[in-house]
């Protein structure tokens, strides 16, 4: 898997020292709070395992699974919720952790749901911004790495579900699209 990998973006020891930095702040931010901490399948997963451990206050965790509606050229900005939390975010400090925002489609949705939800605030963390990409207008609260616009795989992010399993972020040698 790792020969079909053309260039290796961001290593593993940078992601993991970013980890820890990012861990520090929130453990600041949240101390005492008791913030739910929302995972969005599948991406985030390896992510959000390593990043919780870094975190030094008590916190809930929840994951919710959705999924966008549309394609590439028609995307309404609607996401169907494919898997809701089975916690409510009514008064709670809410951060949701992902692992890119790229449109900003799937993450603008999530956020004002959670406002709709009566949530006491919603933040948003993220492992990487891919800004280029975005459709509508959307700043994470905190950005692990900025990436161009390209299409990168591993730490979570597929392609064609492949690669999340991989401990960097790489981008794919050509013929790994072609076929
Ligand atoms: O900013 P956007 O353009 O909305 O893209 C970001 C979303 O796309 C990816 O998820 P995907 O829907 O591919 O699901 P997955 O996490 O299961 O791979 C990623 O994990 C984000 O959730
Ligand atoms: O660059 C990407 N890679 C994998 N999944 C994604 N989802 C949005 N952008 C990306």
């Amino acid at each position: 898997m790792r020969d079909e990998i053309k260039e290796i973006l961001i290593t593993e020891e940078e992601i993991q020292r970013k980890i820890v930095e990012i861990g520090k702040g929130l453990t600041e931010e949240y101390k005492g709070r008791f913030p739910l901490v929302v995972g969005v399948l599948k991406g985030s997963l390896p992510f959000m395992g390593d990043l919780i451990q870094r975190i030094d206050t008590h916190i809930e965790l929840d994951v919710m699974d959705v999924s966008s509606y549309g394609n590439e050229t028609v995307s309404s900005g609607e996401v169907k919720i494919v898997k809701d939390l089975n916690t409510s975010v009514e008064g709670r400090d809410v951060l949701i952790v992902e692992d890119i925002i790229d449109s900003g489609l799937t993450l603008s949705y999530l956020v004002k749901l959670f406002h709709y939800r009566k949530a006491k605030s919603v933040k948003l963390v993220t492992l990487l911004d891919k800004p280029e990409g975005r459709k509508v207008e959307l700043v994470p609260d905190i950005v692990g790495f900025t990436v161009p616009d390209e299409f990168v795989v591993g730490y979570g992010l597929d392609y064609a579900e492949r690669y999340r399993n991989l401990p960097y972020i790489g981008i794919l040698k050509p013929e790994v699209y072609n076929g």
